[in-house]
């Protein structure tokens, strides 16, 4: 299955040998086509390539894996139970479901203001005022991130650009800055910096003359030198944030690798997914970018503040819903109340109930297996963790602003560039040695000084955007009418 999704390629109507990979080609065409056909073809091109080959394997894949966990001495009734497990919390699902609906008034703000703007860029035709969303629109091939739509949603145009992507390649900006400058904002916090064995086997880009799998990944060889990255950098904003990430997972193998191995994990997976993007919250500041000569004037207004934080909504609150119904999915799957019988059409149910965006064509529930055009499903990636991962990130981000001496608004906080951003540093190393030989509420606390999962610190950072989206969709239909179907011409 991983080598499926990892060769898949989607290939021209007028010219089969034409064919396109998901990275770049595919990220390309759903972040920068504004043609509503030509986003058509990269989104059901793709599904056609990849899903439709995995849909009679991963049945076998599920009852391989519901075996395995219920063997010997182990004994979960299912691999979802095994992974929930991890987090060591009784009423795990249930607090989920209890932030999530914390959430949705956040995304479902953001999404009818997206879906006005769509409307007026597409035509009226093409997108309902009250329905959900056409996917292949959102800038993202699965809608978790939408980021890439920022120039149709801009708050107010005109003001200075967040976009930094022309900027770094203007600026000749290579994949190895790219590395060097997150290597330089951990050791200004305090943190390890990256062992040179790190810079001579990891690979930073696509190799011109194998297929790998390009999915980012952070290794850790247990052997307390040998760490290492797998991504196929291109250059742009969206790889920055994810060289970020990827670091924090290497950061964490070096502050924990004095403990036994069993304890050389996140204080819970969520956690492992949370320390770069966390440390991303700081470096994504328009001061911040700034200061490394990715923007080259920054305002300091009301307006240039909305579009700042709308950038940041369109990565963080957009993916909550996704980030959510993944595992509810799987978790569905393992347990066998969802069938393949009914694999696509539940997945599809669960994508317009959280997501509010439907497929822009009809599917096929005897041919087509949508979840596996997702890398984290043929590659068994659990993903209840990124979710964990947004919440707690914005914990973490706001005590540590604290710890720093921020003064004024979540959202302008740079933790480097706070008086006391040695103590921030030091709070977070503390964390990170504990590795999982406290259970994750004792490593909270030795940031948040508290013990359980909040959505209060991402509310509060994205409050003045809230108000402003309240205004601007007095009117608008929040949610959606779940029976919408786009028109399809064939
Ligand atoms: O998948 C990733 C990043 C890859 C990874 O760093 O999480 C990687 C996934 C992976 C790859 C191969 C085998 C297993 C997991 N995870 C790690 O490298 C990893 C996981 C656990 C511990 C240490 C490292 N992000 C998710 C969600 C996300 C996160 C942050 C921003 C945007 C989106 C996505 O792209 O949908
Ligand atoms: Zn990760």
């Amino acid at each position: 299955m991983d080598n499926i999704y990892s060769t898949g390629k989607a290939c021209e109507y007028d010219n089969p040998s034409n064919c396109l990979a998901l990275n770049p080609d595919l990220y390309n065409c759903l972040a920068d086509s504004r043609d509503y056909d030509r986003l058509r073809f990269c989104w059901e091109g793709w599904r056609d390539a990849v899903g439709r080959q995995l849909k009679d394997k991963y049945p076998r894949f599920v009852e391989l894996s519901n075996d395995a966990v219920g063997q010997d001495a182990q004994r979960w009734e299912d691999t979802g139970a095994y992974w929930r497990s991890w987090y060591e919390t009784a009423d795990f699902q249930e607090q989920l479901e209890n932030l999530y609906n914390q959430l949705t008034p956040l995304y479902n703000n953001l999404h009818a203001y997206v879906r006005k703007k769509l409307r007026a860029t597409y035509g009226q035709d093409k997108i309902s005022a009250t329905g959900p969303i056409p996917a292949h629109l959102l800038g993202n091939m699965w809608s978790q991130s939408w980021i890439n739509i920022y120039d149709l949603v801009e708050p107010y145009p005109g003001k200075t650009s967040l976009d930094v992507t022309p900027k770094m390649q203007a600026d000749g900006w290579t994949v190895d800055r790219m590395f060097r400058t997150s290597d330089d904002f951990f050791k200004d916090m305090g943190q390890v910096e990256m062992p040179q064995n790190f810079w001579d086997n990891s690979m930073f880009v696509k190799p011109a003359d194998r297929e790998v799998v390009c999915h980012a990944s952070a290794w850790d060889f247990y052997n307390a030198h040998d760490v290492r990255v797998k991504m196929c950098t291109n250059i742009n904003m969206d790889d920055l944030v994810t060289i970020h990430h990827e670091m924090g997972h290497i950061e964490y193998y070096l502050q924990y690798k004095h403990h036994p191995v069993p304890f050389r994990r996140g204080g819970n997976p969520g956690f492992h997914e949370a320390v770069g993007d966390l440390l991303a919250l700081s470096v994504a500041t328009p001061t911040h970018l700034q200061g490394i000569g990715l923007l080259d004037n920054v305002e300091d207004d009301n307006e240039s503040d909305i579009n700042f934080l709308m950038s940041m909504a369109l990565d963080k609150i957009s993916f909550l819903p996704f980030g959510y119904l993944m595992d509810q999915w799987r978790w569905a799957v393992f347990n066998g109340s969802i069938t393949p019988a009914t694999y696509n059409e539940e997945w599809w149910k669960l994508r317009t109930h959280y997501q509010g965006i439907v497929p822009p064509i009809p599917r096929n529930p005897a041919k087509d297996f949508d979840p596996g055009a997702k890398f984290h499903i043929p590659g068994n990636t659990p993903y209840i963790r990124y979710f964990v991962s947004f919440v707690v990130q914005f914990q973490f981000h706001k005590a540590l602003c604290e710890t720093s001496g921020h003064t004024g608004p979540l959202h302008k906080c740079d933790i480097s560039a706070g008086p006391n951003k040695a103590a921030a540093g030091e709070k977070l190393a503390r964390m990170l040695q504990m590795g999982s030989s406290e259970e994750w509420p004792v490593a909270m606390e030795v940031i948040t000084g508290q013990r359980t999962m909040s959505a209060q610190p991402i509310v509060e950072y994205f409050q003045p955007l809230i108000t402003w989206l309240e205004t601007q969709n007095a009117g608008e239909r929040l949610g959606w009418d779940e029976s919408w179907t786009p028109t399809y011409d064939c």
